[in-house]
């Protein structure tokens, strides 16, 4: 479904590549977890997934097609295809849940349609089916901006969800979000995660949610894949843990197996 080959990225004015000859391969069904310290390159390399950032060497590839070559119209199949959530949401706060939910169909409409936001009555009623499934259907109606955390990122849920992806890109959906609430949003993911087929691939800096929900982690370090396994195969020999007393959690860091 998505394959890197050699794939490395460096920022122009850096000198320091973000992802270095990176060569991964992710099929339909898995739920990967991509952990890192910052700067790792973990949201260089969700952004390579769906053609946002192009390598500097070497390819991504969508379905056996080269991102660096396709033509625009792809592209939008590619991004149409491709539901991203985001750490802060990425709403638009006075719109109403309902609204920001349809803007998920942007990606795949013409321009003039969405000017006017002109919806047909089998797309509304897919939004509310969606706005269901996360189970915000009591706030469909109610402005973004005063809903909570945790229910701004269901709203994001379902406006990916609202493109009926194959693949599922979160770049550290639940960081700004408390640990219960973080919880909480990973076991909607999975269940979208098995009811549709998808391949879903997540950011996380917590180790133990990443161990839990993926089926695959990955561990990146200065660009480069350092550890590509089975969640139960990542242990304490790959990664620190120290507790921040500032910011009352704890912090994580990878290292290279010893
Ligand atoms: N637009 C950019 N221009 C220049 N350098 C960048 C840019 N984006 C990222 N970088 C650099 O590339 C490297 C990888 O960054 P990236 O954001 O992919 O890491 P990350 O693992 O997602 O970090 P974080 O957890 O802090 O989000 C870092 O050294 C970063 O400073």
């Amino acid at each position: 479904m998505l394959k890197a080959e050699n794939l490395s990225v460096i920022y122009p004015g850096s000198d320091k590549p973000a992802l270095s000859n990176v060569d991964l391969s992710f099929e339909q069904g898995e739920f990967v977890c991509v952990l890192g310290q910052s700067g790792a390159g973990k949201s260089t390399l969700i952004r390579c997934m769906n053609g946002l950032q192009k390598a500097t060497e070497g390819e991504m590839f969508w379905d056996g097609s080269p991102l660096s070559k396709i033509d625009d119209k792809q592209l939008r199949t590619v991004r149409k295809e491709t539901g991203m959530i985001f750490q802060h949401f990425n709403l638009v706060p006075r719109l109403s849940v309902f609204q920001n939910v349809l803007t998920g169909l942007f990606g795949s409409r013409n321009n003039f349609r969405n000017a006017f936001g002109l919806f047909s009555d089998e797309e509304k009623e897919m939004a509310r089916q969606v706005i269901g499934n996360v189970g915000l259907e009591n706030e469909i109606g109610r402005r973004v901006e005063n809903l909570s955390g945790g229910q701004k990122q269901r709203v994001g849920i379902a406006r990916a969800l609202l493109q009926q992806p194959k693949v599922f890109l979160g770049d550290e959906p639940v960081a700004s979000l408390d640990p219960g609430t973080a919880a909480h949003i990973f076991n909607l993911l999975q269940e979208i995660h098995f009811s549709h087929n998808l391949l879903t691939i997540i950011n996380v800096h917590d180790v133990n949610l990443a161990k839990h929900y993926a089926t695959r982690v990955l561990a990146l370090k200065e660009g480069k894949v350092i550890f590509d396994g089975k969640p139960e195969e990542f242990t304490d020999e790959y990664y620190h843990l120290t507790y921040n007393s500032a910011q009352k959690k704890q912090q994580f860091s990878v290292v290279s197996k010893r």
